[in-house]
């Protein structure tokens, strides 16, 4: 996770105290009222029933009132049960309150995850990061949740010492310096076992995030039919159980770890509790200490043990789950590419004209270079085919153009600007595309079509559809535009053929009515026919701006003002069909071997009598 735009950065455990409390502060102040008032009753608690019994010990060793008696008891029980019911109404109040800011929290997670540079998004160290930081907003009793129970548990605590310290004082001092020497080698053994935990949580998360990827694919329905006919039910099973037996050996081994430190912590205990009780009842047989005092000292002792080793333990846990709130803060600050100061206004003058020069680019973390010195231009709105064998580099150029990834070197041009002066939203606006690999939202037909909620023109989202040849299926449904895609979040969605979808996906495109138009294999899933439509209303479709079509099929290029023929990043040969057939290069040669081949199927049917 150390790359240019992803480093670690060592902050203090106070540094990431206050990142905390500056969100939750901003968010919602009374939690922090709330976590106030609790650790005040916290304090409190505990010296109730250690006087208590003190003062009702040493009256019924002396003149036995009853009706003092009565009032001790019924003041105690009284205290006692305010204290418990503000704990618990606090306590309530609390959860409710701290569930809200983990979801905001997780807001601001999803947000990183959604506006940093798309170029993040297919690291595995930044995807183990999202993991992580989500596990520390996520759990209501670890990271950002735990830490703020415990924070307060803390001030309620150190409020009570003095309490403590106060009464240990009085029966002797080297028994405070014993158990305080004692406590603090328990929080040194837990400290170390908790930051043993934090070194093996980003090897856990590693494999925690493929067993899920695992776990998603074996239920998600898209993947079923592979899963059914290729029988591999019994491979993703095994590469679960494998993601899985890693993730539990690390765990295992923070058990036996932490059972250890459990042991040692048993020892330390008994052995303090020999020593004070021994010490306590000398005093008692030589009649330097009263029963009722003994009681008390007992119950102060015992409290005190128990409480310093969980004030220790909680500060150990805080101390270690702030290193979780760093991990947060290094996914926060993930660097995007620096961005221009002062971005300029997209051009309206229109169509746009695209000039790629002297272009090199590679992906993240390889060493092919896509492109080397990639040079192009495509004029206002001019409709540009790319053509070439799998691999050549057509949609990274695509990806190139609407800057969700840099060039290494070189320029990409908009009507002269060079593209990154713009800023990016207002640039992504001038964009209508069909990507290669369509993706549907579990959402209705309409929300797909203007990938919005709200404003949503109603009648140019029927439009586009129409254009894009959809229209009279999403009519034909029961609830026409309103119909649920995917069953996700409505069981009655449905799921539509990959035809259907590569439609609606160009009724999008056309919803979306950006000036420039990028069409990656957009008839791939098409039968003959509504390509055929599409080839046919293409101008329709496009009007008068810049187009980028990028196609297998060869004969659909002929709708285009020029093509561009790739392979291997590099633009071999460019020009319009006439010219490039003519030259009789590769592009004649593809040409001629598709043709070819609807040839020999035309010249079959003829002799099977179609008579086409
Ligand atoms: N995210 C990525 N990381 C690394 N390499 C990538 C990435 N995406 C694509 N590539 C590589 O870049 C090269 C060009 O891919 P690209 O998708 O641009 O080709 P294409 O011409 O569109 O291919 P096709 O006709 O199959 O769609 C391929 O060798 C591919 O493996």
């Amino acid at each position: 996770m150390e790359n240019d735009n992803h480093t670690k950065i060592k902050r203090s455990t106070l540094d990431n105290l206050k990142f905390v409390f500056r969100y939750i502060w901003k968010w919602d102040k009374s939690l922090l009222y709330i976590c106030g008032f609790n650790s005040i009753f916290i304090a409190v608690a505990p010296f109730i029933w250690i006087l208590a019994p003190k003062f009702l010990i040493d009256e019924l060793m002396g003149i036995k009132r009853v009706d003092i008696l009565i009032k001790i008891l019924l003041v105690t029980l009284l205290i006692s049960a305010v204290t418990k019911y503000f704990i618990a109404y606090l306590a309530g109040a609390y959860r409710m309150k701290m569930s809200n800011i983990r979801f905001k929290f997780i807001d601001v997670i999803h947000e990183k995850a959604m506006e940093m540079d798309y170029k993040h998004t297919e690291d595995p160290d930044v995807l183990n990061a999202i993991r992580i930081a989500w596990r520390t907003v996520s759990n209501p009793h670890r990271g950002i949740g735990g830490i703020l129970q415990k924070i307060f548990t803390i001030l309620g605590s150190l409020a009570g010492f003095l309490g403590y310290i106060a009464i240990i004082l009085t029966l002797n001092p080297l028994i405070l310096l014993y158990l305080v020497v004692n406590v603090i080698i328990i929080y040194f053994i837990n400290l170390k076992v908790n930051e043993y935990e934090k070194s093996q949580e980003g090897k856990r998360t590693e494999y925690f995030r493929k067993s899920v990827y695992v776990s998603s694919t074996m239920s998600d329905f898209q993947y079923g039919k592979d899963i059914r006919v290729y029988s591999m039910k019994d491979l993703l099973l095994r590469k679960k159980e494998y993601f899985d037996k890693i993730r539990t050996d690390i765990s295992e081994d923070i058990e036996s770890k932490r059972y250890r430190s459990d042991v040692i912590d048993a020892v330390l205990l008994l052995l303090r509790e020999g020593i004070v009780y021994g010490y306590l009842i000398h005093r008692v047989v030589t009649g330097s200490l009263t029963i009722g005092n003994f009681t008390m000292y007992v119950a102060t002792i015992g409290g005190f043990a128990l409480w310093m080793g969980n004030l220790m333990k909680d500060i150990a846990f805080v101390k270690t789950n702030c290193k979780y709130v760093g991990d947060l803060r290094d996914f926060l600050d993930i660097k995007d590419e620096e961005k221009v100061k002062e971005p300029l206004k997209v051009p309206i003058q229109k169509p746009y004209e695209i000039e790629f020069k002297n272009v090199s680019f590679k992906y993240p973390n390889s060493d092919n270079y896509i492109f080397k010195n990639l040079s192009l231009k495509i004029k206002p709105g001019q409709k540009l085919a790319i053509v070439g064998v799998n691999g050549a580099g057509k949609t990274s150029l695509v990806k190139l153009l609407t800057r969700l990834y840099s060039p290494i070197e070189g320029e990409i041009y908009l009507n002269g600007i060079n593209i990154n002066q713009f800023d990016q939203k207002e640039y992504y606006r001038l964009f209508s595309i069909v990507f290669q690999e369509i993706k549907m939202f579990a959402f209705n037909v309409t929300e797909n079509i203007a990938l919005k909620d709200k404003n949503i023109n109603h009648e140019r989202v029927k439009e586009s559809a129409r254009k894009a040849g959809i229209k009279e299926k999403v009519d034909s449904l029961e609830k026409g535009f309103s119909t649920s895609i995917l069953k996700v979040i409505d069981e009655h969605g449905i799921e539509l053929s990959g035809g259907e979808n590569q439609k609606l996906a160009l009724a999008r495109a056309l919803y979306k009515s950006g000036e420039i138009v990028v069409l990656d294999e957009p008839t791939a899933a098409l039968d003959p026919i509504a390509e055929h439509n599409i080839y046919l209303s293409f101008n329709e479709l496009i009007e008068n701006r810049t187009a980028i079509y990028i196609s297998h099929r060869l004969s659909s290029t002929r709708f285009c003002d020029v093509i561009a023929f790739m392979e291997e990043g590099e633009i071999k040969e460019y020009g319009t069909h006439d010219e490039l057939m003519e030259k009789d290069g590769k592009y004649a040669s593809m040409f001629n071997i598709q043709s070819q081949y609807y040839k020999e199927e035309n010249m079959s049917k003829e002799a099977a009598g179609y008579g086409i």
